[in-house]
């Protein structure tokens, strides 16, 4: 069945994300409200825009930036919407986290990875 972005997510970190309509090319816009950061300063929502497969079976592969207002730092996140019949959906989702560091020889630590799974709230 199809398996749409668009309302309000969580993942099991806490954070919530909200993803406004898709218009017809499969673009997208929304907000993001991390749970969790290692930045000094505290945590505000963040704008995401991202884009999406919207083929027929509905189980779309889709990508979004999150640019944090409160950080130097940007995240990307690559994903599947699974929607099997009578399941909740849900997204599986990898990400990278890029935060600014000072100097070219720090730029090893600069890009953190992982692996998250959203449920609709
Ligand atoms: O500290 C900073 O510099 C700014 C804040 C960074 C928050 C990070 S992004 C990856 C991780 C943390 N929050 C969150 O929900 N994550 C997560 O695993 O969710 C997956 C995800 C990652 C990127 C974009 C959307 C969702």
């Amino acid at each position: 069945r199809q398996c749409n972005l668009t309302g309000w997510w969580k993942n099991d970190l806490g954070s919530k994300m909200y993803v406004s309509e898709v218009d017809s090319q499969g673009n997208f816009s929304g907000e993001y409200h991390t749970a969790v950061s290692s930045a000094q300063k505290p945590i505000e929502p963040s704008p995401l825009v991202g884009s999406q497969h919207l083929d027929e079976d509905g189980q779309c592969t889709f990508g979004f930036t999150v640019n944090w207002k409160f950080s130097d730092s940007t995240a990307v996140f690559v994903g599947q919407c699974f929607a099997e019949k009578g399941e909740e959906e849900i997204l599986q989702t990898s990400w990278l986290l890029r935060e600014k560091v000072d100097s070219q020889p720090n730029n090893w630590k600069a890009t953190r990875s992982g692996q998250n799974i959203f449920t609709r709230m």
